[in-house]
């Protein structure tokens, strides 16, 4: 399973510092980012999707730096990304939705139909090939946007949020797809609810201000809420103690 390393990454928006000095080990598995609004998580994972590339640092996808652009177009092909927010033709049908994604992906013309069709049992949305986009639950877009993420087998799969706008229901249905996903691919994703790493386990890497505070197991974290401090449960005054300690925690 590839992992992504970043090292002394920076990334900034018209001068201004969001990603700072970041230097990391992301998989390999599940790696949940947590952390508050604004903290740079949707800019730490656009850099990684190669969306924008950083202002300085350097990062490498299973050992390869992507520091040129043959290295660039190759991670493309090794990363699968889905956004907060997607676009998409509400016209077309699930099926298609996913086979435009894997013919970008340069899955082979022979493949494509079989391929999305695992792709599309995997993420529970087989007996909904043929509904048109437009008549999807937020859920099921949620899971149709992850099989776009899945298209092509990719080594590394970033997913921004994936969890907002879910109901109870369709985030646990969301979390053991996310599960599965996890034991082919490094899965990268970002959250700001507590629950969602309690819930999928992995490793968290919690951020604030472009910085990574504290990267470890949930036990890990939760092991640092055991003192008394704001929080309902272990694991939330684990996360609550390292961002108010940002600098005593600070690696
Ligand atoms: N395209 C952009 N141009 C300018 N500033 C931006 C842009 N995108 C993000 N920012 C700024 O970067 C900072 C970090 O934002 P980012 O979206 O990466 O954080 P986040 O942790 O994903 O937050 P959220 O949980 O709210 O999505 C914010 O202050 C935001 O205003």
């Amino acid at each position: 399973m590839d992992m992504i390393e970043a090292c002394d990454l920076r990334q900034s928006y018209r001068g201004r510092v969001i990603i700072d000095g970041l230097s990391v080990r992301l998989g390999p598995g599940i790696v949940s980012l947590l952390g508050p609004n604004g903290a740079g998580k949707t800019t730490l994972l656009r850099t990684l999707a190669t969306i924008k590339p950083p202002t300085s640092g350097t990062f490498s996808v299973d050992g390869h730096v992507i520091d040129s652009p043959a290295a660039l177009q190759q991670a493309r092909h090794r990363i699968g990304y889905l956004p907060q927010a997607f676009g998409y033709d509400p016209s077309l049908t699930v099926q298609d939705f996913v086979h435009y994604a894997a013919w970008i992906r340069g899955v082979p013309r022979q493949q494509r139909s079989s391929h999305v069709a695992s792709v599309l049992d995997d993420v529970r949305l087989a007996e909904h090939a043929k509904t048109k986009m437009r008549k999807l639950s937020g859920g099921m877009i949620r899971r149709a946007g992850i099989a776009w993420a899945l298209v092509g087998e990719p080594a590394v799969v970033l997913l921004d949020e994936p969890t907002v706008g879910l109901d109870p229901q369709q985030r646990v249905a969301f979390r053991e797809i996310v599960s599965r996903c996890g034991q082919q691919a490094t899965v990268v994703l970002s959250t700001h609810l507590v629950d969602d790493v309690d819930a999928l386990g992995g490793d968290v890497v919690v951020m604030n201000e472009g910085r990574a505070l504290f990267h470890g197991t949930k036990d890990e974290l939760a092991a640092l809420g055991d003192a008394p401090s704001t929080g309902a449960t272990p694991l939330e005054r684990g996360y609550i103690r390292v961002l108010e300690n940002a600098e005593a925690t600070a690696i």
